[in-house]
């Protein structure tokens, strides 16, 4: 993939529109037509790992669950680990957990506790950023290991929601990269 826009307009063609899911007034960015796209999807895999690779990350945090479908294929791409994020209950060991508020309900997410080392430097991977919520979350709960967050990637973000000024300032001076901002 020769540019970033060219990387864009790929990604961003392979998204679909579904209005009213999973209530009326939200139109649901569903991905599913871009994982099917072997192209698509390795171009997107590739881009994350290369993010990844720059910013001497050891392991990929993915949440649940389509930050899974992402976060997994980076990690191998990258030659580092990855560590699965999931909603609340599904971890069976020591866990670290965190409330939060999403564009059409309220979750929990968790991370087991063990899993990230001091050593480690972590990249968080999701697909969309819309309130910013989740990956607020996800930040907050990466910051309470003993690892070093160094940088959230997504997809895609809303940008007519405020997530990306939300994430930023949660951030401070970590990098946070949008592929395509929608
Ligand atoms: O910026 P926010 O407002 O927090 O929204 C973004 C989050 O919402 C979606 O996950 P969802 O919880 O719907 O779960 P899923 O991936 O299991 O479908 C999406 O995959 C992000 O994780
Ligand atoms: N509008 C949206 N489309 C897809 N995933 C989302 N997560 C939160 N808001 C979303």
């Amino acid at each position: 993939m020769s540019t970033h826009d060219e990387l864009a307009e790929l990604l961003g063609s392979r998204v679909r529109d579904i209005p009213d899911h999973p209530k009326p007034g939200i139109v649901f960015k569903d991905i599913t037509p871009l994982l099917a796209d072997p192209v698509a999807f390795g171009a997107l895999t590739e881009a994350l790992a290369a993010t990844a690779g720059r910013l001497g990350a050891t392991k990929v945090v993915g949440l649940e669950a389509r930050g899974f479908i992402l976060g997994a294929p980076v990690a191998l791409a990258a030659g580092i680990g990855f560590v699965p994020v999931r909603k609340a209950g599904k971890l069976p060991g020591a866990t670290l957990s965190q409330s939060y508020d999403l564009e059409y309900g309220s979750a929990e997410i968790e991370i087991h506790a063990e899993d990230l080392t001091a050593d480690d430097r972590v990249l968080i991977v999701d697909d969309v950023l819309a309130t910013g919520g989740t990956a607020e979350a996800a930040i907050g709960l990466v910051r309470r290991t003993p690892a070093r967050l160094v940088g959230l990637a997504v997809l895609m973000e809303l940008g007519f929601l405020p997530g990306g000024t939300r994430v930023r300032d949660a951030l401070g001076e970590v990098p946070y990269q949008a592929l395509l901002t929608v």
